[in-house]
């Protein structure tokens, strides 16, 4: 399945950290790639719209995010956010009308959405969901030897794998009973979030996508879900993070920052755009 990667007119960019006053660029104004990793995920003029409804959320999506990068996405409420990570990770709601998504080098959109979690892409979504009558350690061990069974590699057995699960959950600062728990069922939201990261960090992802992860954390928890996270990352792996607030951004440090507005991606710099935001609204670097 692989596929001659398409050209593209992504806005990948130049951190600028030195520069004292923010940093904003049109989206389309393409200048040389900072990170310098491969291509892994390359969005092109991506268009979406409601299954139900048939009106577009996504009007032309361009990203391209490289290993090693951290992309985080800010935006007014209902700027498409959401809608661009669940298009991402294949959610039926959703029915893409246009453009192209190449991850890892293959259509991504051809893909079922478990293959996509197979090749490498993981969500953490806004609202996890409960999964009743599927205790986390079943659901983890189960999703975690398919991965394995993806790359080639032998499934864990019962022993392995409680030890496995016990690094992971230290990593995360999460209690062991957890993990008899049903998913998510009677989690509080910030142990939501936590669950969520425990298995990110269980199933590695060559992309993460962590829809709003510092919403409804105390400071600990935040503290504790970032430490985690950049414990996870390594130089290969890449995060693409949407969020409303500053807090998060200083604790995992992204290389890009982006802002979408009305289903497009507007503006594209560095964290020091996010002063201009907090500072001013959205309208300042909004088209
Ligand atoms: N399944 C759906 N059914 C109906 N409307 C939807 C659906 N999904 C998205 N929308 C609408 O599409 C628009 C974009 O929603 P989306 O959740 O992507 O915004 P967002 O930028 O993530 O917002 P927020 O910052 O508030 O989380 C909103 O107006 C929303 O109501």
């Amino acid at each position: 399945m692989a596929l001659t990667l398409p050209t593209h007119s992504s806005p990948t960019v130049i951190p600028l950290r030195r520069t004292p006053k923010p940093t904003l660029r049109r989206a389309n104004h393409r200048v040389c790639v900072a990170s310098g990793g491969a291509p892994l995920l390359q969005v092109n003029d991506l268009r979406a719209k409601i299954v139900e409804s048939n009106v577009e959320i996504l009007h032309g999506v361009n990203l391209t995010v490289n290993q090693g990068e951290v992309h985080a996405i800010m935006g007014k409420n209902g700027s498409g956010k959401s809608t661009f990570a669940k298009v991402l990770v294949g959610h039926p709601d959703y029915e893409v009308t246009g453009g192209s998504v190449v991850f890892k080098g293959e259509n991504l959109l051809e893909m079922e959405p478990e293959e996509r979690s197979l090749a490498g892409l993981f969500m953490s979504f806004q609202s996890p969901v409960e999964i009743p009558g599927v205790s986390n350690d079943e659901f983890l061990v189960m999703a975690y030897n398919a991965r394995r069974k993806k790359l080639g590699l032998p499934e864990l057995g019962p022993l392995e794998c409680f030890s496995y699960l016990m690094e992971k959950l230290e990593l995360v600062n999460m209690k062991p009973d957890f993990l008899n728990r049903n998913v998510n069922e009677g989690f509080s939201g910030g142990e939501r979030k936590r669950n969520e990261i425990l298995q990110l960090a269980v199933l590695g992802a060559d992309l993460a996508i962590l829809d709003e992860i510092d919403s409804g954390l105390d400071v600990d928890a935040l503290r504790d879900v970032s430490n985690a996270v950049n414990r996870i990352l390594t130089p290969e792996k890449s995060l693409l993070m949407i969020t409303h607030y500053r807090r998060i951004l200083d604790l995992l440090n992204p290389t890009h920052v982006h802002v979408m507005d009305k289903g497009k991606i507007a503006r594209t710099g560095d964290i020091s755009m996010v002063e201009a935001i907090e500072a001013d609204g959205y309208e300042t670097v909004s088209t």
